[in-house]
């Protein structure tokens, strides 16, 4: 008689298939008007996995807001951590902890909190708007933002007009750091889609009081 064996991953083998690689190759494009964005594609390798795990383990919120007297779904599922809270993965503590390390100098404070977004499909995305709640309405400040799962287009338009938008696919594992003053003068979103996409989550780092 044969017993069953299961093979399952270790979870060594886990850890070891998810890896942060070096931010040195991160590649700044000069947006104008003060603001810039630093790219690097495939920072985080084994991203495919961290995705899966995050759909499965974040207490994910769906949102609705009142627009024209209606009440309409926030097109996207959310979840906050904020400064003082365990990210969702261990992996996400040290990509902040890198993340801050490599901007000391420029940003002058660490990255703090985590915003997640969840984009199921090309009906859910995120309107045209810069992050600014907090302090990023009046100072130059940052938002680093690390993409899992399947490619979603990132847009970013400068508020003074003019037809210069910068479109960015990000998914499995690329940053992208938006600095400078991007959240004042210049917008981003990410459209809706009719091609068919998959699902990606967007995991953001700010500073604290960046919203
Ligand atoms: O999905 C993204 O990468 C952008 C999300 C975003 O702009 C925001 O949550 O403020
Ligand atoms: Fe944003």
């Amino acid at each position: 008689m044969h017993d069953t064996v299961h093979l399952q991953p270790s979870l060594f083998e886990e850890a070891a298939d998810l890896r942060l690689g070096p931010l040195d190759g991160v590649q700044r494009l000069v947006l104008g008007d003060g603001a810039w964005l630093d790219v690097l594609p495939g920072w985080l390798r084994g991203a495919d996995q961290l995705f899966e795990q995050l759909v499965a383990t974040v207490p994910w919120r769906a949102e609705q807001r009142e627009m024209y007297e209606r009440t309409v779904d926030v097109p996207r599922l959310l979840a906050s951590y904020p400064a003082d809270a365990e990210p969702p993965h261990p992996v996400l503590g040290e990509a902040r902890a890198a993340l801050s390390r490599h901007y000391a100098a420029e940003l002058g404070e660490p990255f703090r909190t985590l915003g997640l977004c969840y984009y199921r499909d090309g009906r859910d995305s995120v309107a045209w708007h810069g992050d600014r709640i907090g302090r990023g309405a009046r100072e130059n400040t940052m938002v680093a933002i690390l993409s899992v799962g399947e490619p979603r287009v990132l847009a970013l338009r400068p508020r003074s007009g003019g037809a210069a938008v910068v479109r960015r696919p990000l998914g499995h594992g690329d940053l992208v750091v938006m600095g400078g003053s991007c959240q004042r003068t210049w917008e981003h979103a990410v459209p809706k889609t009719a091609r068919p996409v998959g699902p990606r989550i967007s995991i953001q780092f700010r500073p604290r009081g960046v919203a």
